[in-house]
């Protein structure tokens, strides 16, 4: 742990062994913190923001600082992603497109750290000056999942730098190493003592004081929509700020006049990718009537082919599932959707391949007949289940889409400009691509609309959330009112 500028064991001297998912070999030791070293980080959170010289430091220098942080990880990407690979099991061709992002998500909020110079506001007094600024909001807690370890950890420590905050991260317990990392890499770009502080340990120990405590001023959290809740409420007794990133059960919509070569490939991508481990993952697959029958054939024939296995090699398409905890989930859900009636066409257990059976493998798996009552459609699965449901018109497509207490992410597919245009603007979705699926970038504000979230990772948004806004007067010819005679 990194706390005020030291390198810390738990107080508690606990340990957690850290477990690699294609094989659960141990790859690495963690320190266990507690509540109690939460409370300590905090504390030096809470001493270097009130101190004052990070977030009264020119923006510019602050800026350039975050800017070093994104060329060192640039410089150890190779290490990182293997790290990250070795911790999540992802391939390793994905964790390096992870850290490129990462290091990108560093330098585009560097670059804004010294753009917002506040707006001067035409006052309705005579004889007075009205400006609006942006400030800090104070001390962070930061808390992020296990399937984009260092990349949530990104969205979340690059805009609270940049903008003068200082900040308390709890990474997830089982994927903690690429955060250890990035710290390492904050110390060394000249982060200052007691401004960035990393506690290991878990959510309900280390992640409960964050949310808690009244020295926290904004809690940013990404993870599941329980968790969110609970983080909710523990935060209300301050009023802290809150920021929600949470889950997703994202429609792909295709209809009949789609490039259907295009559209297969990236319904499978939209869902498989990463062991359909991505809260944005095209879960549900809304298909035109006409060509279903057609669609999912191809879909079933790619889904076999599949290559499931060790991250690090270089014919791995897909790794495994997180842990073993998590696969059963996966499984329940497989079998909720048969009892359901949901027809089973491909998938629904794990693999036989011997090479496999130390990892947490499951097979992707594909669901016809499904209706939008079942709960294997409406719940978040987070794993590589795929629901097939038809429609026949741009209405009821849109309908179905948005019949989920979910709002994070869709995708339309089609060629009529004037049709992706009517469902996309009918969307309540925070991102809808149009003949894509999955892309974001740091400009690009982030997050859910319903249950999916609240606020906006990303883009000037996203550091618009580590800000508060303060609107000064001043009176040029100050004089007695004599209200009060
Ligand atoms: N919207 C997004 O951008 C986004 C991105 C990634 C993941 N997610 C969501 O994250 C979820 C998967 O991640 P997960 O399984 O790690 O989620 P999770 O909610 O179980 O855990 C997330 C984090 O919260 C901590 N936590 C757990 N209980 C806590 C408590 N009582 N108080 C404070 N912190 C607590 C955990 O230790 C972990 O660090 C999925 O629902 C996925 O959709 C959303
Ligand atoms: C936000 N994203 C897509 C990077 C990861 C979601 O799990």
């Amino acid at each position: 742990m990194y706390i005020n500028g030291e390198w810390l064991h738990a107080k508690s001297e606990k340990t957690r062994e850290i477990i690699n998912p294609f094989n659960q070999e141990v790859i690495a030791t963690a320190v266990e913190g507690n509540a109690e070293d939460a409370k300590t980080a905090i504390q030096a959170a809470r001493v270097a923001f009130d101190e004052g010289s990070w977030s009264t430091m020119p923006a510019s220098e602050r800026g350039a600082i975050v800017n070093k942080i994104g060329s060192l990880i640039e410089r150890d990407l190779e290490e990182l992603a293997e790290l990250e690979t070795l911790d999540t099991g992802k391939t390793v061709q994905e964790s390096r497109e992870d850290m490129a992002d990462i290091a990108n998500v560093f330098f585009y909020f560097a670059g804004l750290a010294d753009k917002d110079g506040g707006e001067v506001i035409a006052s309705p007094i005579p004889n007075s000056e009205s400006k609006v600024v942006r400030e800090p909001v104070g001390v962070c807690g930061q808390i992020t999942p296990w399937n984009y370890p260092l990349l949530q950890a990104a969205w979340k420590l690059a805009p609270a730098l940049a903008s003068g905050n200082t900040l308390v991260m709890k990474p997830s317990e089982i994927t903690p190493l690429t955060t250890v990392k990035v710290f390492e890499l904050m110390e060394e770009a000249g982060v200052p003592k007691g401004v960035a502080n990393l506690v290991l340990g878990a959510g309900k120990s280390v992640g409960a004081e964050l949310a808690s405590n009244h020295d926290v001023d904004l809690i940013s959290f990404t993870g599941g929509i329980e968790t969110g809740k609970t983080i909710m409420q523990a935060a209300s007794d301050n009023m802290k700020k809150i920021a929600f990133e949470l889950g997703g059960k994202n429609p792909n919509i295709v209809f009949a006049d789609a490039d259907f070569e295009t559209a297969v490939d990236q319904a499978l991508n939209a869902v498989f990718f990463h062991a359909g481990q991505v809260c944005s993952a095209g879960a549900r697959l809304l298909i035109e009537e006409s060509i279903h029958d057609e669609f999912v054939e191809e879909l079933v024939e790619r889904t076999k082919r599949i290559k499931l296995g060790n991250g690090f090699d270089e014919d791995t398409q897909s790794g495994p599932m997180i842990s073993a905890e998590h696969r059963a989930k996966v499984e329940s859900y497989v079998e909720i959707g048969k009892n359901e009636g949901a027809k089973l066409v491909v998938g629904g257990k794990r693999p036989d391949d011997p090479e496999l059976q130390n990892g947490f493998f499951y097979l992707p798996t594909i669901f016809t007949n499904c209706t939008s009552d079942m709960r294997i459609v409406q719940e978040e699965v987070f794993g590589p289940v795929l629901t097939v449901e038809t429609f026949q018109t741009k209405e009821e497509a849109v309908q179905l889409a948005n019949d989920t207490i979910y709002g994070l992410a869709g995708a339309v597919w089609t060629q009529d400009l004037s049709k992706a245009e009517f469902v996309a603007a009918r969307l309540r979705m925070g991102t809808v691509w149009i003949n894509d699926f999955h892309p974001y970038f740091a400009q690009a504000p982030w997050g859910g609309y319903k249950q999916s979230g609240i606020g906006r990772e990303l883009g000037r948004e996203g550091m618009e959330e580590y800000t508060e806004l303060k609107h000064i007067f001043r009176n040029k010819q100050p004089e007695p009112i004599k209200w009060f005679k």
